[in-house]
């Protein structure tokens, strides 16, 4: 699927093998995740749309490029998106931050809306959604939804980490979209956690466990 990018960096790999360790506790845990969420925004963003401007140097004035304004929005899920916000704003800090907040029902892996709020206008805008973990892709299919309902049109997906599952979910509700994702692993276990996975990336992320 040309639609289905996977990291293969060196520095992306190394950092998801830390975060699959148990013993990786919190803090070490969400700067791994915001680390890599730069280090994949790198990729993702490489079509970022820009606009020249003009600039003063202490040589002379020249048209310049630079990142268009109002074209770019990130969209964490709630929670565990959260976590790669800060990694990707570090590369645009003018980025606006729209927030979709799901869980997911324990017995039947279904997602569960609470909260939305998207920034206004939305249909110009590159949108990278953010997400660690994309399992039964439930979440994802949501979010996405969610977002065209409301008129996003561009729209990339980040997970770090992808089980085969969800990859499919995902790109047979959504085909336009762009996903990438750093490592795509084996399978879903029963309570659809992924395999071998790091766990509950929210509450590694926020120490809730
Ligand atoms: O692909 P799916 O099967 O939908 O599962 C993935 C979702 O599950 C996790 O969220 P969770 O429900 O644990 O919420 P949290 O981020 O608040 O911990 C994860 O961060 C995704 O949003
Ligand atoms: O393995 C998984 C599956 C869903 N959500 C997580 O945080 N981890
Ligand atoms: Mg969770």
């Amino acid at each position: 699927m040309s639609n289905v990018i996977e990291m293969t960096h060196p520095l992306i790999q190394h950092k998801i093998s830390r975060l699959r360790d148990k013993n990786t506790g919190t803090a070490e845990f969400r700067a791994l995740v915001e680390e890599i969420a730069m280090l994949m925004g790198y990729e993702a963003l490489k079509d970022l749309p820009l606009e020249d401007v003009e600039v003063e140097t202490p040589i002379e004035t020249c048209m310049t490029p630079q990142i268009a304004g109002k074209k770019f929005a990130i969209v964490p899920i709630l929670r565990a998106g959260l976590g790669m916000v800060s990694g990707i704003q570090a590369l645009v800090p003018t980025a606006k931050i729209g927030h979709i907040g799901l869980y997911r029902d324990e017995e039947t892996h279904e997602p569960h809306e609470y909260y939305c709020k998207l920034p206004d206008p939305i249909e110009e805008r590159l949108i990278v959604v953010t997400d660690p973990m994309l399992a039964t892709g439930g979440s994802a299919v949501a979010a996405v939804d969610f977002i065209k309902k409301h008129g996003g049109k561009k729209i990339k997906f980040m997970a770090i980490i992808a089980a085969p599952e969800g990859i499919k979910r995902l790109m047979d509700a959504h085909p336009d979209i762009q996903l990438y994702v750093g490592h795509i692993d084996r399978e879903l276990n029963k309570a659809a956690y992924i395999c071998p996975g790091l766990g509950d990336a929210g509450d590694r992320i926020f120490g809730t466990k």
